[in-house]
């Protein structure tokens, strides 16, 4: 019996809900764990073959954490690991390998946790629940975390919102983009940001694309984050006047995600982000992304 998990991408932030809103993208990494006499560790395709190959493999990190919260001993297995998300581009990559992990182990050890205790040791294992949230429940997600356990609410997404993403072809490390970030805000920019956060998830729940423009303003990481990404702040600035609803920084970069209604004419969009990436040398690729509903996803394969 092979168990097969298939987690999908997210993006986190959505400007000004930092480490508190996500929304999840169809783009999967996917695991397969089969029980065998030792452990073997299979990263598949040239995205991971930089990956551990040992227990180090933040998969099968997941995997330990999970069969530790449930109280019950992962026994020796092969795990085979693909990913369709590129790595360190704030598409959620660590996020769906910790999901994917974790959602299979549980399957092989006939699901100790539920959903709740799943939302809360991927919020632990990720360090915030915005990414690990979407991708295991699919959709848009609001949630808050104290450090041990998250409360969230999922809803669908609106049916008529798209999205698509700049996809640089360099990589940047979340750790190296949250080490960027100050210490203390103005009392003018909390209320900045909590005023923003709260149209966002207003918006986001109420399906009211409308807001967008001005909801996706934030003041807490991306003016800081800009030094790390090049044309960030123009990019921003002026998707909204070229056809887009709102943008923002997807998670902690370097992508950068613009929404934009559906059947709507994108050319302008797709003309002026090219010439702003051109302006700074930055190679990036345009993706036209379908969102995620549904969240992780498990298949049972008897015959293997
Ligand atoms: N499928 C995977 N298998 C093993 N390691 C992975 C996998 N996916 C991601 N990683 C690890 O996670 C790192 C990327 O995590 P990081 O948090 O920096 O970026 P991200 O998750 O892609 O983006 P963000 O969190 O901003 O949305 C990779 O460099 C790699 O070490
Ligand atoms: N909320 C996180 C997402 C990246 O993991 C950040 O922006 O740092």
């Amino acid at each position: 019996m092979t168990i097969e998990v298939r987690a999908p991408a997210s993006s986190a932030n959505l400007g000004p809900g930092f480490d508190c809103v996500g929304i999840s993208f169809a783009l999967y990494t996917t695991v397969r764990v089969k029980v065998q006499d030792a452990l073997e560790i299979v990263p598949i395709g040239p995205d991971l073959q930089d990956t551990p190959r040992d227990e180090s493999n933040i998969v099968y990190q997941a995997m330990l954490a999970l069969s530790e919260a449930a109280g019950q001993q992962l026994p020796p297995v092969r795990l085979e690991i693909e990913s369709g998300i590129p790595l360190a581009r704030g598409l959620g990559s660590s996020a769906a390998a910790l999901v994917a992990g974790m959602v299979a182990a549980n399957e092989l050890l006939d699901r100790p946790l539920d959903t709740q205790s799943l939302f809360d040791l991927a919020s632990r294992l990720e360090g915030h629940p915005d990414n690990a949230g979407a991708s295991l429940v699919g959709g848009a997600v609001v949630a808050t975390f104290d450090g041990q356990g998250a409360k969230y609410l999922q809803f669908q997404l609106p049916e008529n919102l798209r999205a698509l993403l700049v996809v640089p072809q360099y990589a940047l490390e979340t750790s190296k983009a949250r080490g960027i970030l100050p210490d203390t805000y103005s009392r003018t920019d909390m209320v900045f940001q909590l005023s923003h956060a709260a149209l966002l998830a207003a918006g986001l729940a109420s399906g009211n694309l409308a807001v967008f423009k001005e909801a996706m303003r934030d003041r807490l990481h991306q003016p800081y984050r800009a030094a790390l990404v090049p044309g960030l702040l123009e990019l921003l600035e002026g998707a909204p006047e070229h056809g887009a609803l709102g943008a923002a920084l997807s998670g902690a970069g370097p992508s950068v995600l613009c929404f934009y209604e559906a059947n709507s004419d994108v050319s302008a969009l797709k003309a002026f982000l090219t010439g702003v990436l051109e302006q700074h040398g930055v190679t990036a690729l345009l993706e036209e992304l379908p969102l995620d509903n549904a969240g992780v996803q498990v298949s049972l394969h008897p015959e293997n």
